[in-house]
């Protein structure tokens, strides 16, 4: 045992037990006993988890860690090689700050696509439909509510301008054309041909300006943090629709909150939120917002894919001292 190479395990596993289960066999692994932050770096200074070369850790497992940042790296076994992350968002990982200690970070891309284009879907065609408002009056026993609920819109025909055109957004691309919609895109760069299909290339302001429904399809990071914010709810067309599936920060919600209340946002789908679980008051009061709490992923066949693929990082690092999928942030680390 003692010779086993070590792999920390931050959160738990809770479908991919036979996954799991291969990686007991090749490594010895340690729990944290940490129910905080404070705790948490206390062990982790106790020289309790040195040696380990592999960390495998849940989106939840921040409740007990935080931020996997300069403080926390700075404590974590100097022999820690490779961040293992069951998610497709890292914006809880401070790469930069892991680039720095060589330490190698992955994610689980593609195995989020599906379900979350589906979500992202569900948002949109709820907040096209303006159904929270009939949703509550209906829970209140007051069948519509007291006045019939405003008409909704069609997707057919309108223009979807999706923003971060990753596998995300060309899921839901493929899904929206189902439904009729014009896709446009803005991405950092544009796609090849093949991956473009027939979605319609555009530049930021463009995307802001002619989109009937807005998709939020972007990564968190630095740069991309209040992407959408009081100027450019001042460029979109009046009435636009807006979903968010990405992260909560890639939008200022108090911006969102009073573009909301001047008409210029119609109404809003959202899955994500800028401090969850914490969320804007003037979110949750607004009968033209339909929300749901970060559901994207949460269903039994794609919490199960996400665990085995990030475990199957877990056993490429442990054995062969590489990731199958590391963070495009690290694509060129030698
Ligand atoms: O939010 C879900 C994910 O990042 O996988």
């Amino acid at each position: 045992m003692a010779d086993k190479p070590k792999v920390l395990l931050l959160g738990k596993i809770e479908h991919a037990q036979e996954a799991w289960a291969t990686i007991a066999d090749i490594a010895h692994v340690l729990e944290p006993k940490a129910t905080d932050r404070q705790q948490f770096l206390a062990e982790c200074r106790s020289g309790i988890f040195d040696g380990v070369t592999v960390a495998y850790r849940t989106f939840g497992s921040v409740s007990v860690t935080g931020r996997i940042d300069d403080e926390l790296l700075d404590v974590l076994p100097k022999s820690l090689r490779f961040l293992c992350h069951n998610g497709a968002g890292y914006d809880q990982v401070d790469i930069p700050a892991c680039t720095k200690r060589n330490v190698r970070v992955s994610n689980t891309p593609t195995a989020v696509d599906d379900a979350t284009a589906d979500i992202n879907i569900w948002l949109l065609i709820g907040a096209m439909r303006n159904l929270p408002i009939s949703m509550n009056a209906l829970r209140a026993g007051d069948w519509r509510g007291k006045t019939l609920p405003s008409l909704g819109h069609d997707p057919q025909g309108k223009v979807l301008g999706i923003l971060g055109m990753g596998g995300i957004g060309r899921n839901l691309a493929a899904k929206a054309r189902a439904f009729g919609m014009k896709i446009r895109y803005h991405n950092r760069s544009r796609l090849c041909p093949d991956l473009e299909g027939d979605a319609e290339y555009v530049s930021f302001e463009t995307l802001l300006s002619e989109s009937d429904v807005l998709s939020l399809n972007l990564p968190l990071n630095p740069q991309t943090r209040h992407t959408i914010s009081a100027p450019q709810f001042a460029l979109m067309k009046p009435g636009i629709v807006i979903v968010n599936t990405a992260r909560g920060a890639v939008m200022d919600e108090a911006a969102l909150v009073d573009a909301l209340a001047s008409g210029r946002v119609a109404t809003v789908g959202l899955d994500v939120y800028e401090e969850e679980p914490d969320i804007h008051p003037g979110l949750m009061s607004n009968e033209n917002v339909l929300l749901v709490p970060h559901m994207g992923t949460w269903t039994v066949e794609t919490q199960t894919k996400m665990e085995e693929w990030a475990i199957s990082n877990v056993r490429l690092a442990v054995t062969e001292a590489r990731l199958r999928s590391i963070v495009p942030e690290q694509k060129d680390m030698p």
